[in-house]
């Protein structure tokens, strides 16, 4: 297991606190997670040194570690929308990935009551396919049946509103927001047990966020839990009922979006 390079734990974190009058649907439990990163912390390359870089590498190569959680203790319950703000490479991503069980923890731990499924910005969907192919694929990947997907393919043309005809061309000649539409149509056609939402808004325009605000609301009272980590706080605050702050990988600040926003604000403008 990677060395955390991270010195600095100065007192242990309080444990997770659970209130059991609501459903907990995740809980995360002093998290770390660190990237091992090969092949980093070269030395200026001259030709001896080259030589002795490659044969040091066979039997050792240069690793180096990013510790990009540090910490973080939250329980999620049924019903909450979860903004993760903070400034960039202070982990949020990171944090997203965790829940997904796409990255295993250093120390600590992830717990979740049922399928977390991860929306982000890179979401697996083919470029030279057609929007209607795409929808197909993409539906049967986040787990529909083909007759579920039959019986939604209409409503999510209809959500992603891409402009007319786009449905039928490739994807590869989608604007980046109109990607980010069709995926988050697609996504959210179906309820998750836990929505991670990475950046997925970002290049709506204003109609569209109005209309994914309604939809995260609905998937809320429907579903588990759902994440979302948006650098406009604007968005943030109108669609999540609580906010997570992050900075260097640690917890700064867990409640309500106007308070965590207005505390983040002030600190970033300093
Ligand atoms: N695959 C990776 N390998 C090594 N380090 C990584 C990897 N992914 C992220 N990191 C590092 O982990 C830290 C947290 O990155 P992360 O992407 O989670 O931040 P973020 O808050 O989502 O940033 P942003 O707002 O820019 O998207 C950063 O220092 C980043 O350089």
């Amino acid at each position: 297991m990677a060395e955390i390079q991270e010195q600095a734990r100065p007192v242990a974190p309080p444990p997770v606190v659970i209130d059991y009058t609501r459903q907990p649907i995740v809980v995360v439990d002093d998290l770390h997670i660190v990237y091992k990163v090969y092949g980093a912390a070269r030395e200026k390359s001259s030709g001896a040194t080259a030589l002795a870089r490659v044969l040091r590498r066979k039997d050792r190569p240069q690793t180096t570690t990013v510790h990009a959680v540090k910490g973080v203790s939250f329980v999620a319950y049924k019903g909450d929308a979860i903004g993760v703000i903070g400034t960039n490479g202070s982990g949020k991503s990171t944090l997203l990935k965790a829940i997904a069980g796409l990255l295993p923890p250093h120390t600590g731990g992830v717990y979740t009551d049922g399928q977390p499924s991860l929306l982000g910005v890179g979401a697996a969907l083919m470029k030279d396919l057609t929007g209607e192919r795409n929808i197909v694929l993409g539906c049967l990947a986040v787990g529909m049946t083909p007759e579920e997907v039959k019986a939604k393919y209409q409503s999510i043309v209809q959500f992603a509103g891409l402009r007319k005809g786009f449905i039928k061309y490739p994807m590869r000649t989608y604007s980046s927001g109109m990607g980010a539409r069709l995926r988050f149509a697609i996504a959210s056609a179906r309820t998750h047990d836990v929505l991670l939402i990475d950046e997925a808004l970002a290049t709506g325009d204003a109609k569209f966020r109005k209309r994914s605000k309604a939809k995260i609301e609905q998937l809320r009272k429907d579903a588990g839990a759902v994440f979302l980590v948006a650098h406009q706080l604007d968005v943030v605050e109108e669609t999540c009922n609580r906010v997570l702050w992050l900075d260097d990988g640690r917890l700064v600040m867990d409640g309500e979006p106007k308070e965590v926003i207005a505390a983040y604000n002030e600190a970033i403008n300093k």
